[in-house]
Parts: C-alpha cells; sequence; structure tokens
C-alpha cells in the first residue's frame, strides 16, 4: 500500500513565501484525494513541492513508492507536438526509458489507457485537431499510461462536460482501487470531491484549514471560511451529500 504524508510544508518563490504550513494525515493509496482552496491558495505550488519542483520547509513522507513513481498533472499540459494521440501515449510511456521497441505489456498499457478514459477513438487524431476536453482526456492517459503510484493533477475536469466528468473521475477511482495508488486532485467543484473524494485537504493563507475525511473537512464553516460562501449539505436523490450554495456569506446579525 503505498501512503504519502505532508508534515509542515511550506514553499515559494524567491522571497515570496506562498505556503508556510501545510500538513496533513497519512494519505491512504487506492481511494482519490481532494486539495481544495480558493484561486492563488497555492495548490499548484504545494503540488510542485510535493513534486520536487519547487524546495521549502517540511517533510514530504512518502511509503510504499519513490520519488520516481510520481507523476504531475499541471493545469495547462500544452500540447502543440504534431502527433497522434496514440503516439503521443507512447511517447508519454517510453519517456525516460530509452529504446523504441513496444513490448506486448507496453502496447496493452496504451490501449488500456485510452481505453480507460474514453479516447479509443480518437487514436488516430492530430492533438491539434481536438477540442479542449479532449485534450484533458489525452493528458491524464499520458499521465497514468506509467502506471505510477503517486498522481498529483491539477483540476483534472476542468475542461470536461458533466457526463465525462463523471466517467474520467470514476476511471481514476477505479486506477487508484486496482493499483493502490495515491492520487490527489485538486478540484474547485466541491459536489465533486463529496461524491468521489475520500479524504480533503484544504488550504488557506499558506495554511492547512482542514484534513481528514471529505465529511468531515467540509462543513458550512470552512466552506464560509474558504470561500467566503454561504453553503449547506444535503443529499441527492440517489444519497450522495451534496453541497447547496446560498451565495456570497452574509453578515450574521
Ligand atoms: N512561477 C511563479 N513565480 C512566482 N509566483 C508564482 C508562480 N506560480 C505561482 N505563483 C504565485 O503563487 C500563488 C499561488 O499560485 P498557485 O498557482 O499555486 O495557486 P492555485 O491555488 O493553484 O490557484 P488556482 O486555483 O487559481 O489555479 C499566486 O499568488 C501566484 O501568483
Amino acid at each position: 500500500m503505498v501512503t504519502l504524508q505532508l508534515d509542515r510544508i511550506g514553499a515559494g518563490y524567491g522571497r515570496h513565501q506562498i505556503l508556510t504550513d501545510i500538513s496533513s494525515p497519512m494519505i491512504q493509496g487506492g481511494a482519490l484525494t481532494a486539495l481544495v482552496g480558493a484561486n492563488a491558495a497555492g495548490k499548484s505550488t504545494l503540488f510542485r513541492r510535493i513534486a520536487g519542483h519547487l524546495r521549502g520547509a517540511g517533510t514530504v513522507s512518502l511509503s510504499g513508492a519513490t520519488k520516481d513513481d510520481l507523476r504531475y498533472m499541471p493545469q495547462d499540459t500544452g500540447m502543440s507536438a504534431a502527433l497522434t494521440v496514440y503516439e503521443s501515449v507512447i511517447l508519454a510511456l517510453k519517456q525516460g526509458r530509452g529504446g523504441w521497441r513496444l513490448s506486448t505489456t507496453e502496447l496493452n498499457a496504451v490501449d488500456k489507457a485510452l481505453h480507460r478514459f474514453g479516447i479509443a477513438h480518437l487514436a488516430e487524431h492530430q492533438l491539434a485537431e481536438l477540442s479542449g476536453g479532449q485534450r484533458q482526456s489525452v493528458s491524464i492517459a499520458q499521465t497514468l499510461v506509467t502506471q505510477p503510484k503517486v498522481v498529483l493533477m491539477d483540476e483534472p475536469t476542468s475542461a470536461l462536460d458533466l457526463h465525462r466528468q463523471f466517467e474520467v473521475l470514476e476511471a481514476l477511482k477505479s486506477y487508484a482501487q486496482e493499483t493502490g495508488a495515491v492520487l490527489i486532485l485538486a478540484l474547485h467543484d466541491l459536489n465533486q470531491v463529496m461524491r468521489c473524494c475520500t479524504m480533503t485537504i484544504a488550504i488557506a493563507n499558506g495554511r492547512t484549514l482542514g484534513a481528514g475525511s471529505t465529511l468531515e473537512v467540509l462543513t458550512p464553516t470552512l466552506i464560509r471560511a474558504l470561500y467566503g460562501i454561504d453553503a449547506r449539505v444535503e443529499s441527492c436523490s440517489r444519497g450522495c451529500p451534496m453541497m447547496i450554495v446560498d451565495g456570497p456569506a452574509r453578515q450574521s446579525a
């Protein structure tokens, strides 16, 4: 089982300190974890710090995996190469592995990634011909084709329509369950977080505002502190918790 834990993480850019004290309980692999916070709260910065792209205080403890098993999918992956979808996923698989000959196992891994994320029908399409949502699905397939054990994804569903969001989040969930990997997703849609993510880390002002089981963290009080929004948690007709947003926070009388 893969686990990851953050202990008093700090990070910034030059003299501009963005994160000062981010900690989390032990994050268990096999399920999705959400990272939430307002715009510019430092979610991408935290991912860069965990991935080792930024230095800073504190400790990232990994067990059952090494830094080589970690993949970070940034928000804007920029796909300008003159490649087909199939070629781009092969390229992602082969990067850093040397040699271009593909084993049967590798071919199967490419096929599986294309099917898992619903883009097999786009295999022969050029990247430049894809819609924003299709590109995002390709980025996810590229990120997971090497079967990483630790995955950090920056807003992986931001370009997807409502139905595709469900499909992709379910596919990410099943990837986590099958591989025991730790998957941390920066998400803005709190209903998707409640539906799919077992744990949540909420950050504001460089610190952890809440971290633990999603339903315990995403309380109306925390939503108000994070976003300045009045909201309440109810259930959808299928029994899933969901957030009803009442509007910008009102001063209490
Ligand atoms: N390369 C950089 N150099 C200097 N400052 C940066 C850099 N990248 C981000 N920042 C600053 O760090 C702060 C946090 O940015 P970050 O991208 O981590 O936020 P975020 O929570 O991911 O935001 P969003 O939800 O808008 O994507 C912002 O004030 C931003 O201007």
